[in-house]
């Protein structure tokens, strides 16, 4: 593989990213088994389904030792999915350092939209409207038992750890985040920067 490829790769909670995965999933099909059902082989004993794609996707710690077999972690850069919320312009300043490109995207693109409870692009020195993303981009996400939370936490702890060891950021801190911000659906985050609207 060419060494000048960059690989931008988005990363959030896994047990969020799991939820939202599934909500998405209900969605289409109104009919699938429960997310407690999908998620466990055996749930008394903790047995996660690991063959579930919703499970196995935030095992981040296996897919980037594959890529590691043709890429080396320099070619890949790593967004926080937490801080792509709570901080966009930040988010997306190490993204143009990574690509080599000028700062052109800044705070001044993003304002904070009360009613999708999301940042959203402003249109500069344009007379056309905000946008936002759809309605399928931070949705409500179903709600699952704390006590499934807590068993899917302990059951990412390992492989986060050995993620967070092979990239070398720690994204502990932003994985709490925002299962808390969901947990208290608190419509705007914590230590926000953006300008309200
Ligand atoms: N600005 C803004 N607006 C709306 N949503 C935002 C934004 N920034 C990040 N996010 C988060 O992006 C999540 C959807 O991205 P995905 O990568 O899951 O999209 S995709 O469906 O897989 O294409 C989506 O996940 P859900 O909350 O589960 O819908 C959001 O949490």
């Amino acid at each position: 593989m060419s060494h000048d490829t960059k690989l931008i790769v988005v990363v959030r909670n896994p047990v969020t990213r799991a939820i939202s995965d599934y909500t998405q999933t209900l969605s289409k099909k109104p009919d699938i088994p429960t997310f407690e059902e999908l998620a466990f082989r055996n749930r008394s004993l903790g047995l996660v389904d690991t063959s579930w794609n919703a499970i196995r996707i935030g095992m981040y710690i296996l897919h980037l030792e594959n890529w590691l077999q043709y890429f080396r972690l320099s070619q890949m850069h790593f967004v926080s999915g937490e801080r792509l919320i709570t901080d966009p312009a930040g988010e997306m300043g190490r993204v143009q350092d990574f690509l080599g490109l000028k700062r052109i995207i800044t705070d001044k693109h993003f304002y904070f939209n009360r009613t999708k409870g999301f940042p959203c692009l402003k249109k500069p020195e344009s007379s056309s409207q905000p946008r936002c993303l759809g309605k399928s981009k931070g949705r409500t996400h179903v709600q699952i038992e704390q006590e499934v939370i807590e068993q899917l936490q302990e059951f990412y702890r390992p492989f986060n750890i050995k993620f967070y060891e092979t990239v070398g950021q720690d994204f502990r801190v932003v994985f709490r985040t925002l299962l808390v911000f969901f947990a208290t659906n608190v419509t705007t985050p914590p230590g926000h920067p953006m300008q309200f609207a």
